[in-house]
């Protein structure tokens, strides 16, 4: 007589888990985000600190604002105080080794001039400004008088910029519609006095993806193919804060942008079939080391 009843399943056939490793690592290379929280987690600080984790680099935090945020929108900005912004700044100033440092969403023209005030006294080095303007769903995140600060008196202390292309526009007073206009507004930001601008097309139209790069006056392109995904809230954060990290981590800033554009765009693939939420979701940054 045979047995006909089928082979059983083992319950769980997948490879053996591999141990947790507790051998001591060096000390990591410290980065500051300067940004607003994002409740739904896609955007903001809690980006950031993802990106400065896949590139092995300790992240520190300074929070400017607080938002009621989802996939779907912004409902509500609580701006934290200045006098507590510069508390937390001087916190982490005063003990910790900050090697690179991010600004996201500051909000207000008062923000935006304590930042300046900390940068002009050399207390932010190898400053990434991501000049937040407004969210992918359309919510103010700076109040409107404070573009002249960006331009006046951040942008020329800053390493790199890296506007999108409404933000580009705003900053620069040019319409965008094509590279051609994304590399003239390139070069008026570069006027600012910013070394490496980076105008993220992630905006443009077209089957690819690609970011105008000045620095020192040497022009190229980042470019990728578009990824069709609905899943791109927080592609700035990640972009700005992952090149903050890269300079943390001693790469040149042209070395440091495209390690970023790699990482936004692993980012982005991973997470094209995620439903998160009701609106455009977030990345996946989850698991990934970025080799240095
Ligand atoms: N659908 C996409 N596929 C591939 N890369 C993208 C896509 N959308 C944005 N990017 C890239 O993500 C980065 C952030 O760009 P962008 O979306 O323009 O910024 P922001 O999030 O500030 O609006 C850029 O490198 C851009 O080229
Ligand atoms: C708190 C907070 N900061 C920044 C943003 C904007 O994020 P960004 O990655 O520039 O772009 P979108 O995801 O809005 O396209 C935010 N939404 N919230």
């Amino acid at each position: 007589m045979t047995d006909s009843s089928p082979t059983p399943t083992p319950l769980d056939a997948s490879p053996t888990p591999t141990p947790l490793d507790a051998s001591p690592t060096p000390t990591p290379p410290v980065t500051l985000s300067i940004a607003g929280s994002d409740s739904g987690g896609g955007a903001g600080l809690q980006a950031d600190l993802r990106a400065f984790a896949a590139f092995g680099c300790f992240g520190t935090t300074v929070v400017t604002a607080v938002t009621a945020q989802n996939t779907c929108g912004v409902s509500d900005v609580h701006v934290i105080p200045t006098a507590s912004v510069e508390r937390q700044l001087a916190a982490v100033l005063d003990d910790l080794p900050v090697v690179a440092v991010k600004t996201g969403m500051l909000a207000t023209t008062e923000l935006v001039g304590l930042v300046a005030d900390a940068a002009a006294d050399g207390r932010l080095p190898q400053l990434v400004v991501d000049p937040v303007l407004v969210s992918a769903t359309g919510h103010r995140l700076l109040e409107p008088a404070a573009v002249a600060a960006y331009v006046e008196r951040l942008l020329p202390l800053a390493s790199v910029v890296t506007p999108n292309v409404p933000e580009a526009e705003v900053l620069t007073g040019r319409r965008i519609t094509g590279l051609d206009d994304a590399r003239a507004a390139a070069r008026d930001l570069a006027g600012t006095g910013t070394r490496v601008v980076v105008v993220k097309g992630g905006h443009l139209d077209g089957p690819r993806a690609v970011d105008v790069v000045l620095a020192d006056g040497e022009e190229h392109l980042l470019d990728a193919a578009r990824i069709d995904t609905p899943n791109v809230h927080g592609t700035g954060c990640t972009f700005a804060a992952a090149t903050a990290a890269g300079l943390a981590r001693g790469d040149a800033p042209a070395d440091a942008v495209a390690a970023a554009k790699d990482y936004v765009t692993t980012c982005l693939q991973r997470a094209a079939g995620w439903r998160l939420g009701g609106g455009p979701g977030p990345l996946d940054h989850l698991g990934i080391t970025v080799a240095g």
